[in-house]
């Protein structure tokens, strides 16, 4: 099971609810603006606790409020990728790809680097990077990490339309290489079906 996730999380009115078990390598969560997306997102990342429910991921429990079990977010091994980047302004592409490194990676720097096309990106600071080339370089941080899934949040809503469908075919290609799932939040359903991701609608 790639994603195995039932949570329910009461927001003022309004009740945040998602139930979902898959094998699926790419899963995306689909819905308007405030339907909750990245409400779920953060709670599969430990980052808001659900009031109920579980959430395991590629087969292991990071949350399940009947066993009172919560795993801290820094031990779920979750890649997240961010709509803004947010890649650290002070260390050059190379640097931030090696931040997270752990020896347990499957990817040497050279290999991700040449399959996420930003080879001749390793000596440049990420103020001088495009908004595709910059998404190209978290997603990589977040690969090099060795993570247990990646969580992606409307990563490409700033992207112009021709770098983001040669990004969206990189990413489909991402559980070939490092066997991760992906949870990938968007409003666009052309986004999801270029990723050839099952689709969860919220309302
Ligand atoms: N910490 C919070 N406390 C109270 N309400 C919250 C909190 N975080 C989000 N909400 C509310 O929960 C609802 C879902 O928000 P969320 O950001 O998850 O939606 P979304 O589908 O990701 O929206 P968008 O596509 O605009 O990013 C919204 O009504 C929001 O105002």
């Amino acid at each position: 099971m790639s994603f195995d996730i039932d949570v329910t999380r009461q927001h003022g009115k309004r009740r945040i609810a998602l139930y979902h078990r898959t094998q699926a390598r790419i899963v995306a969560l689909i819905g308007p603006s405030g339907a909750g997306k990245t409400s779920i997102l953060s709670m599969v990342a430990g980052l808001l606790r659900p009031d109920h429910g579980h959430v395991s991921v590629a087969g292991e429990t990071l949350f399940d409020s009947d066993r009172r079990f919560a795993l801290p977010p820094a031990r779920r091994r979750l890649g997240y990728v961010f709509q803004d980047r947010r890649l650290f302004p002070h260390m050059r592409v190379r640097n931030n790809l090696l931040y997270g490194y752990t020896p347990s990676s499957p990817h040497s720097l050279d290999d991700l680097a040449g399959f996420l096309g930003i080879g001749h990106l390793l000596d440049r600071w990420p103020g001088t990077l495009s908004g595709g080339e910059a998404q190209r370089v978290a997603i990589g941080r977040a690969l090099m990490s060795d993570p247990r899934a990646l969580l992606m949040d409307e990563p490409l809503s700033s992207v112009d339309p021709r770098r983001k469908a040669e990004i969206l075919d990189m990413i489909r290609h991402i559980p070939d290489i490092s066997q991760v799932p992906i949870l990938y939040v968007t409003h666009d359903l052309g986004e999801a079906h270029r990723l050839g991701a099952e689709i969860v609608m919220m309302t």
